[in-house]
């Protein structure tokens, strides 16, 4: 009986079926050919409008390759942590980091959140740390962090013994309010004086913030007087935390002149601090506004690690990045569900998923920059002078380093935390890594501004392999940017670092020549780096119906040639299944809708700023920076909507591209209509083609600036009240609504 339970597996990994999606991605594929050779062969008789929309759909059918190149094995993971003790004797430590940056841009209490979640989650507490790595250098986040660790020794005994679901006490108490029907008396007082104790701390945190901290612990507090952000020491504190997981702060030494490599910078401190006080063979990231939304999630995450007999399989196992409280119908088009849901779950099944940045559980050895197939590191582990050379000057460090490498981590036993905090103020020093193979070979990789897809990139490059984590109800959830110029500045951040990624020698083509990226995730890397490219194309093909229109010309078949019906196919088919994608993922016909027209807009503006951004920074005028993206923890209600949908008009440059284009096309309607247009060479002027496409660019430039169309917004009202109508008449029928469901005992 034993036996036959240790061969269960811990994970099954199931491809998905998708002929019907296959069949048409190849039909629209064979379509976009059709197209290519259409305009080809009647080139001669047409103008420069023929040769800039042949331009722009080879273009755009080398993108649906790669598109169908990455969607076309999906795959699922199932795994079964009911198994775990079955196949491991003990379960392994792990180290959490949580980066901030920026107390304002990132309120402490989101921090604070992140952090209760992860002391609390289902894992033994002895076998986890929880770093905190604070770039502001706020005194305020180290205080929310104390008192936080003081909330704690009463929350996660609570989550622990009646078993609640969401850790997080902002979204647990946001939730429905307690209803006694259902619930034992001792949970119900608990309760209260739970939600009591999290509003009394978010009070502290929020008075603490006016005052700018005065407080009751000065002497805690004397490391912060007087310090600059950008010029400061290190400073390692810990909260007392006895009983839970050891929790961390660090604040990495910062001077000027230094590079700090943003978050980059900061996810190689957090890695080298815990090597010397926890040294966690597993590590687990996330972003301050990403916490744990399922506790058992470690375990989950253990099976995909563990489950393989070499250990050799996957480097780093990822949770697809979900969003708490996004807007309805995601009119900033930045949830990115759908994309995750197929074109992630396609690179799942080539090489493994790319590395997201947070959500995500690493190996340590393989942060430290081990191959798979590495035969000679047990041999170079006994060389000091290697190990410096490879990861500095710390001997505290190097032994620790070796003893990852050589795998017997988190096999000794449990380290004296307090006793290295010497050896964790030396390699948080600013000046540790110059020459090292810190952000070169080992650790979070530099120069980029997406550097979780460069450091993801270059562990696949050595021929690891990684898998996917997606869970009901979702491992994670964090915070996606609530307003339209913050969406832009997150999208041109992102486009910035892709191709910082492309033009670099680290670009995935090179991984698949000289190294061991396997060729289709290369083109699932490119499907992605390609982005800021895209603005280019898009941005020529958007004008062109209103050149065509101003001049009189045209760059679309006439409607009594065959050839249109290629065109209309097109539109046809695609969209009816990029629609089907959104109905399948259980989205409305408004979020494809709404996401239809802000890809565009998105790809051509923020993209386009991101690739001008990279080239500034080739001709040696501006660096690129990490802009961090502005969170904000408050719960949207349906009425406090009624400005979603729309951008804050402000000064920003997003707005230059995106404005032309709509002048654009509009001026052009106008003088089209209006009957100004040229007489064109040989009856061959602009037709209905040109006009409706006009429309079309007009309507999805106005994503930008205006609500929803109207028509939406009726048949909205509409539902809205009859559903109203039958809420009102269940809850008459059952007398009360379903109510809170603590589905704790
Ligand atoms: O100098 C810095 C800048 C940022 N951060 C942290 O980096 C994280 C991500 O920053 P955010 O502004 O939230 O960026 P997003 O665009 O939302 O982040 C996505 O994109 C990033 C770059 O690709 C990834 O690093 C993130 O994990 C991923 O969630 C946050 O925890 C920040 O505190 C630092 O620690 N130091
Ligand atoms: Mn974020």
């Amino acid at each position: 009986m034993a036996n036959y339970l240790i061969s269960l597996p811990l994970y099954q990994r199931i491809s998905r079926k998708n002929t019907i999606p296959r069949t048409v991605e190849l039909i629209i594929l064979f379509l976009l050919f059709s197209l290519l050779v259409y305009r080809l062969l009647s080139l001669t008789n047409h103008g420069i409008t023929w040769l800039l929309a042949f331009f722009c759909e080879s273009w755009f059918t080398f993108v649906w390759l790669l598109t169908v190149n990455t969607k076309w094995n999906q795959v699922d993971y199932k795994t079964h942590p009911d198994r775990l003790l079955q196949w491991v004797p003990e379960l392994p430590p792990v180290d959490m980091f949580v980066t901030t940056a920026d107390p304002v841009l990132e309120p402490p209490i989101i921090t604070v959140n992140t952090v209760l979640s992860l002391l609390a989650v289902d894992y033994p507490a002895h076998k986890l740390a929880c770093y905190v790595s604070d770039d502001g250098v706020s005194p305020l986040t180290f205080y929310s962090l104390v008192e936080a660790s003081k909330f704690a020794k009463l929350w996660v005994p609570f989550c622990k013994k009646y078993n609640i679901h969401v850790r997080a006490p902002f979204r647990y108490f946001s939730g429905k309010p307690l209803l006694s029907q259902d619930v034992s008396l001792e949970f119900q007082q608990e309760w209260r004086k739970m939600k009591d104790e999290y509003e009394h701390l978010s009070q502290k945190i929020e008075d603490a913030a006016k005052k700018s901290v005065s407080c009751d612990f000065a002497d805690k507090f004397d490391v912060f007087s007087n310090i600059e952000r950008r010029n400061h020491p290190t400073i390692i504190k810990d909260a007392d935390s006895s009983g839970l997981p050891h929790l961390v702060y660090i604040s990495r030494e910062k001077r000027p002149k230094h590079p700090h490599h943003f978050k980059a910078g900061a996810m190689n401190v957090l890695t080298r601090v815990s090597g010397v006080m926890t040294n966690a063979p597993f590590m687990l990231n996330v972003d301050c506004d990403m916490f744990i939304n399922n506790p058992q999630i470690i375990l989950h995450a253990m099976c995909l690690l563990l489950g393989v007999k070499n250990g050799m399989d996957s480097a780093f196992v990822q949770s697809p990045q979900k969003f708490y409280d996004g807007l309805k119908d995601d009119p900033y088009g930045n949830q990115l569900v759908v994309l995750f849901e197929y074109l992630g779950r396609g690179v799942v099944g080539i090489q493994g998923p790319f590395y997201a940045g947070t959500g995500c559980f690493h190996r340590r050895k393989v942060i430290y920059g081990l191959s798979p197939d590495d035969k000679e590191i047990t041999g170079k582990l006994s060389d000091e002078d290697y190990l410096q050379n490879q990861y500095g000057n710390s001997k505290v460090f190097t032994k620790s380093a070796a003893q990852t490498l050589s795998g017997l981590d988190g096999k000794t036993s449990s380290p004296h935390l307090w006793s290295s905090v010497e050896a964790a103020n030396i390699v948080a020093d600013c000046g540790y890594e110059y020459g090292t193979s810190w952000g070169i070979k080992v650790g979070w990789i530099y120069g980029s501004t997406t550097e979780d897809i460069l450091t993801g990139l270059t562990i696949h490059k050595r021929g690891w392999r990684s898998a996917y984590c997606s869970l009901d109800p979702p491992g994670f959830l964090g915070c996606a940017p609530s307003g339209g110029p913050a969406a832009m500045t997150q999208q041109k951040r992102w486009a910035t670092g892709l191709l910082e990624i492309l033009l670099s020698s680290r670009s995935p083509i090179f991984a698949t020549l000289y190294g061991k990226l396997e060729f289709r995730q290369c083109l699932a890397y490119m499907w992605i780096l390609v982005w800021p490219l895209r603005s280019i194309p898009e941005l020529c093909y958007a004008a062109l119906p209103a050149y065509c229109i101003i001049t009189n010309s045209h760059f679309l078949p006439k409607v009594q040639e065959p050839a249109i019906l290629i065109h209309v196919a097109l539109f046809v088919i695609y969209n009816l299944y990029t629609l089907s994608e959104y109905l399948r993922t259980g989205l409305s016909i408004r979020a494809w809708w709404n996401n239809q027209r802000m890809w565009r807009v998105t790809s051509m503006t923020a993209w386009l700023f991101g690739m001008l951004s990279v080239i500034l920074k080739l001709l040696g005028l501006s660096e690129t920076v990490f802009e961090v993206t502005k969170k904000d923890q408050t719960t949207t209600s349906d009425d406090s909507n009624a400005n979603a949908g729309t951008f804050t008009f402000d000064e920003s440059p997003f707005f230059v591209p995106g404005t032309t284009i709509l002048l654009v096309n509009l001026t052009a309607l106008a003088i089209g209509l209006l009957g100004f247009r040229p007489t064109s060479r040989g009856g061959d002027g602009s037709g209905i083609g040109e006009f409706l496409c006009s429309v079309c660019v007009i309507d999805t430039m106005l994503a930008f600036f205006l609500k929803p169309p109207f028509f939406f917004n009726s048949i909205e009202k509409a539902s809205k009240s009859w559903r109203r109508q039958s809420v009102n008449d269940s809850a008459a029928n059952n007398g009360g609504g379903a109510g809170h469901a603590p589905s704790e005992k």
